[in-house]
């Protein structure tokens, strides 16, 4: 079946925590519509770009696109941008159930608003393995006042101008900011549009829901949790997951959970939802919604004071819920039990001639004009550097528990060529910033394909010790995956996808400040591409 969907992309004032912003909307909302499929169906959406002034890309997250790569929506790897005025049409095959996600993929575009959620659901006849009554979900954002293109241009200035913390945390779309001493054209917390109605989520008193949560912040690795409640996370980026229960779900931009809830509390009243920033010793109020025993009203605020939730700095926690997910039994994929090629991936901060950057290996990443896609397809080879960017770093000597003497790096728009059909391991390996006794979270997303979790550690990696305890008997499959502060994440993926992939930082600003690398396999074995996605750089859409 196909499922088609006409969606206009432009600029509107919207209020999602009072304050007046300008955002970017699908068809005037903020989340987007959800786009609802079945197993194998065709998804089609007609892109019109109306921002006036700035182009646009729309990357399916969580989606393969197999056979299909220039559908992949990230600008400058798999098409160019689509410029205003224009409409762009994506064609995708959604060939497997469960939660997804779809987001702008141009600049710092997403934390504007423009991004949904993707479900796909399994076809008739065929269950989960596990039941519910009802299925529900949300997204859970932050959000920044500042507009993508202060915060942009703060970025690439010399000094460095740091976007801060978000102002509000959104659920599905709602948030809260105080805005005293704010005029009120500008902020204005009686309009009923923002404070007076957090997103509520209605539930009927015992009945079992499945919320699929998905986030897509710009900068925040969050916990959620419903107060008093329970929750057994079920599904983990469209994969099955051995049940497992907990207080609260760590969540990070770019991964997608479904956990199970049981309204089995006091009937006679309602109880928060909260997500709450963790990783950074955030400002960042808490975000809260309205989980609504049916029939209180739901309005009425619930009784108690919101739960304050895991301590910022907890990492133990963080760690303890990433080694719980496994694939469910009767679900495994096997992973292949030898790779062909490791690459081990150095996350840093640096400096490159004065400027902040972050960097893979000392190479900090920039996005080509041409894109890579058609770049190796057509074989223009000159519009980016040949050189293959390095497999690894100066592992015996660099000490990743402090800052480095030299924070100096390069910058390069190379690529990784994989050998089609091989099998890859990546180490994340996290160090500290250019800050003393300070090292961040970063989630890191691969396009294109699943990767095996193959295990988490803290410290240096030890390429002869840590792969000997990996997880070969049930690791979960993923899109996305944390790497804690001063720790490391092995992920392994099989390099069987035609195309050209990001793998990349899904905090905005890092992606912007050069966190990512590009992944190219098997390109000769597409046929020709289509001509929609060319156009910008040294490509031409009528030959
Ligand atoms: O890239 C970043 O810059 C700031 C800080 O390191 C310097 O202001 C921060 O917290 C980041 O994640």
């Amino acid at each position: 079946r196909i499922r088609h969907y006409r969606w206009e992309v432009k600029y509107e004032f919207k209020t999602p925590d009072c304050f007046k912003k300008l955002a970017i909307t699908i068809n005037g909302q903020t989340p987007g519509p959800t786009i609802e499929a079945q197993e194998g169906d065709t998804v089609v959406v007609e892109l019109k770009n109306s921002l006036l002034t700035e182009n646009v890309a729309i990357h399916w997250h969580g989606i393969r696109q197999k056979g299909t790569p220039w559908f992949d929506g990230t600008g400058g790897v798999t098409q160019c941008p689509i410029v205003p005025g224009d409409t762009f049409v994506y064609k995708f095959v959604v060939d497997r159930p469960g939660t997804y996600l779809y987001h702008a993929h141009y600049s710092m575009q997403r934390e504007a608003g423009l991004y949904g959620m993707i479900r796909v659901s399994l076809p008739p006849g065929i269950a989960e393995p596990y039941t519910y009554d009802y299925d529900r979900s949300i997204i859970l954002n932050d959000w920044y006042h500042k507009s993508t293109y202060e915060q942009a241009t703060g970025l690439s200035s010399n000094p460095f101008v740091w976007v801060g913390e978000p102002q509000s945390l959104l659920i599905h779309g709602k948030g809260w900011f105080d805005c005293s001493g704010l005029q009120a054209d500008v902020c204005n917390a009686t309009n009923p549009a923002c404070s007076r109605s957090p997103y509520v989520l209605t539930v009927v008193p015992g009945k079992t829901y499945r919320l699929r949560i998905g986030s897509l912040t710009a900068l925040a690795a969050l916990s959620f949790e419903i107060e008093g409640h329970n929750m057994t996370v079920v599904e983990a980026d469209g994969h099955n997951v051995e049940p497992f229960e907990v207080k609260n779900l760590f969540i990070y931009s770019g991964e997608t959970y479904s956990i199970l809830i049981k309204a089995n509390q006091a009937p006679t009243r309602n109880y928060w939802a909260v997500s709450k920033v963790v990783s950074r010793n955030s400002t960042t109020p808490n975000g809260l919604a309205v989980f609504n025993y049916y029939p209180n009203h739901p309005r009425r605020s619930p009784p108690t004071v919101p739960p304050v939730g895991p301590a910022w700095n907890d990492v133990n926690s963080r760690l303890a819920q990433g080694q719980a997910i496994k694939a469910r039994q009767g679900y495994i994929h096997s992973p292949p039990r030898i790779s062909d090629r490791v690459i081990v991936m150095l996350n840093t901060q640096n400096t490159i001639n004065g400027y902040t950057r972050w960097s893979i290996n000392n190479v900090s990443y920039n996005i080509p004009d041409t894109p890579y896609l058609i770049a190796v397809k057509d074989k223009l080879y000159h519009v980016f550097d040949q050189t293959p960017p390095p497999d690894s770093y100066d592992f015996q000597n660099y000490d990743i528990s402090r800052k480095a003497n030299n924070s100096n790096a390069t910058t390069s728009n190379s690529l990784y060529k994989l050998q089609f059909n091989s099998t890859v391991d990546i180490i994340l390996q996290n160090a500290n910033t250019m800050t003393s006794n300070n090292s961040e979270t970063h989630p890191w997303h691969l396009h294109g394909h699943d990767f095996w979790v193959m295990g988490y550690g803290k410290g240096k990696f030890d390429i002869n010790s840590d792969p000997k305890k990996y997880n070969y008997v049930n690791p979960i499959m993923k899109n996305t995956v944390a790497v804690q502060p001063y720790g490391w994440t092995a992920l392994r993926f099989r390099a069987d996808n035609p195309g050209v992939w990001a793998f990349h930082c899904h905090i905005e600003a890092h992606f912007y400040l050069g966190m990512g690398v590009v992944f190219e396999e098997g390109v000769e074995k597409l046929g020709p591409l289509p001509s929609s996605i060319k156009g910008c750089g040294d490509t031409k859409r009528f030959p």
